[in-house]
């Protein structure tokens, strides 16, 4: 019978470093990046890149600022090969960038590799070969001597190919494959043969790359893994201490963090963490999530939409929509409270301060995204997100009251539609609300008259379809307004009454007056919402809509007529 899952697997022993530091140390500066966009993400697509694609993403990496791209596993394929060829050949490499190229510890491949990156300013040349027991034992049938053996071999030859193109400079990348299954004591003899071999020194550093290949333990124990390295290796002084960290338990990112906190000086990586089966670290989440601890990472991420399009029209694998910073999701908010509390920290953000806006953990705009999309609406909203999407698409500034009752609107929408409502649905259903309440009173133009101690009003009206004359007299036109409407046998008491400017609003409109009249007519209370040029018509609008929203019976106008 088969074993039960949780007794088919062995438990990854804890390593032994009782005095451990890193978890008292504090990231206080970027670690050398090496994207390896173009190699380990390259070859674990459906279709790798083609020589357009790769030299788009190689562009796009030099843009945003990393240093050291690993382009190509040239042995691999004439693909591969012939794009290093072009890169040196057609001189696209910037100065200040130095390709890197991998290969396996086997001659005839590390010949094509040097053969490839001849005239080059700099290159990494980065060789590898597992190390850890199964591979020695099932992969390659060798002993830990002949493993290290193979190690020897293939830097001796690099060295000595190198040595015949002095108008390359070689930089040495040495990876114990499979580090983090490789028993410790190994990895560190193999590699300080490597920087032995090499003639490392604190000028002519060896970079010593310690991958998790698979990740196979809790990220803790990749950081004891790395300070163990770290504090034992020999020559350290002469070895850059790089990570590799793949996602298999899905916590790449936090693996790299607090191997970074113990010791490491460089990190490999693929944007949004494409690379083998889960991918590898994702560059772009370690990077900004060092923004947000206020160090510059030292990598522009400034337009991470353009970015994102160019990466998944380069791996043809489109970003998760809850992708950390990236995705189209992740500074958007559904529900109610924390639209509420975004829209007061906005509010309350200074320009200049410390970024502190609720559920938001960075700004936004500091990736080249706007605020438009932050706020979105569904059933799970509540009259915060609608407000801020009223006010910051249409200038509607609604009083709290009248924020309350039309979010009760929104909610019986969304409920019996089950749909997202786009601000322009809310602005058509706040409409239909509010300044489409025409019946059974609509109101048709006015003209206003000072006379004695207020004004008169005379207004057009249609009831039920039939036009008719009202007049009236008070202290100011709603007042006036609100007396000839008891012709129509309608008492009206306005309880509460704004009128806000709504400004140049984002979608462009031009600037009118809103006017929000709070009536009690006929035992109801609602609220009426007038929009007009003219600061007069819009109160006058805005009592009209009120008394029909409260539903409001009056006398015909034959009625009237004859009174
Ligand atoms: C963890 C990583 O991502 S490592 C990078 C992996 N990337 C790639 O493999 C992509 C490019 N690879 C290729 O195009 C090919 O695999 C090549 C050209 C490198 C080699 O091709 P082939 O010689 O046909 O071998 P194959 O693809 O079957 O690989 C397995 C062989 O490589 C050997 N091998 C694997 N890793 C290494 C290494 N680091 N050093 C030396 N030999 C190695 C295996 O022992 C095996 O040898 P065997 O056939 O004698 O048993
Ligand atoms: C070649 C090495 C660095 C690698 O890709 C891995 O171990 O994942």
């Amino acid at each position: 019978m088969q074993a039960q899952p949780a007794q088919k697997y062995q438990a990854f022993p804890p390593v032994q470093l009782t005095d451990r530091q890193w978890p008292n140390a504090v990231i206080s500066q970027p670690p050398i990046w090496m994207s390896t966009d173009l190699r380990d993400g390259n070859q674990s697509l459906f279709e790798p890149m083609d020589a357009d694609k790769k030299m788009r993403m190689f562009k796009m990496l030099c843009q945003i600022g990393f240093k050291e791209i690993e382009v190509a596993f040239p042995s691999a394929s004439q693909t591969d090969f012939n794009f290093v060829r072009t890169l040196i050949e057609a001189q696209h490499i910037p100065e200040d960038v130095t390709i890197e190229v991998l290969t396996q510890a086997r001659e005839h491949l590390i010949r094509r590799t040097m053969e490839a990156v001849r005239g080059a300013r700099r290159v990494i040349v980065h060789i590898y070969n597992a190390t850890s027991p199964t591979f020695r034992e099932v992969v390659f049938g060798m002993s830990k001597e002949q493993v290290k053996a193979m190690v020897v071999e293939a830097v001796t030859l690099v060295k000595q190919l190198a040595a015949d193109m002095p108008e390359t400079e070689v930089v040495l990348q040495y990876s114990p494959e499979t580090f983090t299954a490789t028993e410790l004591t190994f990895a560190k003899e193999i590699c300080d043969r490597v920087t032995e071999v090499w003639g490392a020194t604190p000028a002519r550093k060896v970079i010593i790359n310690c991958p998790a290949t698979v990740e196979v333990a809790t990220p803790n124990v990749y950081a004891d893994q790395i300070e163990w390295m770290h504090r034992h290796l020999a020559r350290r002084d002469s070895v850059i201490l790089s990570l590799h960290p793949h996602n298999d338990r899905g916590t790449a990112v936090a693996a790299t963090e607090l191997a970074m906190m113990a010791g490491a000086d460089r990190v490999e990586g693929c944007l949004f963490g494409h690379g083998e089966r889960t991918g590898n670290v994702d560059l772009v989440t370690v990077a900004l999530n060092m923004y947000t601890q206020g160090i510059h990472p030292g990598l522009d991420f400034s337009d991470i939409n353009a970015i994102g399009r160019t990466v998944e029209a380069c791996t043809q694998i489109d970003i998760h929509p809850r992708h950390p910073y990236a995705g189209d999701l992740v500074f958007t908010a559904f529900s109610g409270s924390h639209q509420d509390a975004i829209k007061k920290g906005f509010a309350a953000q200074a320009s200049e301060g410390t970024w502190n806006v609720p559920y938001l953990p960075i700004d936004p705009r500091d990736l080249g995204r706007s605020y438009d999309s932050i706020i979105r609406v569904n059933s799970q909203s509540g009259k915060g997100g609608v407000a801020y999407l009223l006010e910051s698409q249409y200038g509607i500034v609604m009083p709290r009251r009248l924020q309350v009752e039309f979010s009760g609107v929104v909610q019986q929408y969304t409920d019996s539609h089950g749909s997202e409502m786009s601000a322009a649905d809310i602005w058509q259903l706040f409409q239909q609300t509010y300044m489409e309440a025409t019946t059974p009173v609509r109101y048709r133009e006015y003209h206003l008259q000072e006379g004695g101690t207020g004004q008169s009003i005379r207004m057009h009206v249609d009831v039920d379809g039939m036009s008719t004359l009202l007049k009236g007299e008070g202290n100011g036109p709603i007042d006036a307004a609100v007396h000839a409407l008891q012709g129509l046998g309608i008492e009206v008491q306005v309880r509460s009454f704004e009128e806000r400017s709504t400004g140049a609003s984002h979608s462009g409109g031009e600037a009118l007056a809103c006017a929000f009249v709070e009536v009690v007519c006929q035992g109801s209370v609602c609220y009426g919402v007038g929009l007009d040029s003219n600061i007069v018509t819009a109160s006058i609008k805005a009592v009209f809509s009120g008394i029909n929203r409260c539903g409001v019976v009056c006398v015909s106008p034959a009625a009237v007529a004859e009174a």
